[in-house]
């Protein structure tokens, strides 16, 4: 039998990205010892003993990670660094301290201070969920054939960044190594951006008219329907997203802004050429998305 990645791993928030790694554990025993289970909410912990999601499933956070060989934390990207500063004082010598937070820059900067030179920081970000959220909304399949983007800290020794690497394959995953910035920007692109832009389209389609409004949602086609998708993700975890990748997503707001101006003045002034060179980019981009899934 080959060893455990880890005899111990903790994971902090059992929502939809912790429920769906512990939920894939379940189906491989054989990859870490024992699974223990903390969150702050009770209604939480309940459904986490309930769906059998961990060996040990308790509230008190201290007591869950101390003899954690790693603790992964799956909150709200606004909780990890509070989370993180309080229980790097009382982790075992060794251990790893992971999260799969949407956002680094910020949450790296907030917790510099309180690493320590025997507990490596690699944080690792799923590129992988939906719009739901809660213990009951995971699946193990979640992670399959997905980016996992990983960022570890520099101080953090090679043979937890490999850990984490070979835990993440073990969900199913494709990993790639980045900074921190690089991770920020390039998130604000393909998920940040397109979120905002979700709320902000339902917030225009409800400001309409009252009967124009009922109408949009009686004809809604697929468009209009795939925004309404996205815009169904939690409020705490996008306002968290926003707030902490605030420069980064700025940027791309403010590209996307000249570029939807542009569009606008080419659909004013009647220049053919700009709108369709402009949508074969976006055919050329959706095909070639499509054949790198197959490769
Ligand atoms: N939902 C998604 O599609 C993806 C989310 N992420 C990131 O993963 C993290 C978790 O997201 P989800 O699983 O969707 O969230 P979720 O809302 O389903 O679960 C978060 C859990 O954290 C708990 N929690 C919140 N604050 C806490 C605190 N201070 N102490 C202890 N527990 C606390 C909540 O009670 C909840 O059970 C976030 O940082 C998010 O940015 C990453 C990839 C995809
Ligand atoms: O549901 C969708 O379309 C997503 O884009 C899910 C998602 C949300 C946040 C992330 O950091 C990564 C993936």
């Amino acid at each position: 039998m080959t060893e455990p990645l880890f005899d111990t791993l903790c994971v902090v928030g059992p929502g939809l990205i912790g429920s769906s790694v512990l939920r894939r554990l379940r189906a491989m025993p054989e990859l870490v010892g024992t699974l223990i289970v903390t969150d702050r909410d009770r209604d939480v912990l309940a459904r986490a003993r309930a769906l059998d999601l961990g060996d040990v499933v308790t509230d008190d956070l201290d007591a869950a990670v101390k003899d954690a060989d790693c603790v992964m934390l799956c909150v709200p990207v606004g909780a990890i660094a509070p989370i993180a500063s309080r229980i790097l004082p009382i982790m075992k010598s060794g251990a790893i301290l992971t999260d799969v937070g949407s956002t680094r820059r910020s949450i790296v900067d907030a917790l510099t201070p309180h690493l320590r030179t025997d507990i490596a920081y690699v944080p690792a970000h799923p590129m992988a969920g939906t719009e739901h959220s809660g213990p009951d909304a995971g699946f193990a399949t979640l992670f399959e054939d997905r980016w996992c983007l990983i960022t570890p800290d520099r101080n953090a020794p090679e043979d937890a960044v490999t850990r984490i690497g070979a835990f993440w394959h073990a969900m199913g995953a494709r990993t790639r190594r980045m900074d921190a910035d690089h991770h920020d920007t390039i998130c604000a692109m393909v998920s940040h951006l397109p979120h905002l832009i979700a709320f902000t389209i339902c917030g225009t389609a409800d400001t309409l008219a009252e009967d124009m409004r009922s109408e949009v949602l009686d004809f809604a086609a697929s468009g209009f329907r795939d925004f309404t998708r996205i815009a169904a993700s939690d409020p705490t975890m996008w306002r968290d997203i926003f707030l902490n990748n605030r420069d980064a997503l700025l940027g791309v707001l403010d590209r996307f802004s000249q570029d939807a101006a542009a569009m606008a003045d080419a659909i004013r002034s009647g220049d053919e050429e700009t709108i369709v060179e402009t949508i074969e980019r976006g055919r050329r981009i959706r095909r070639s998305l499509l054949e790198n899934r197959q490769a």
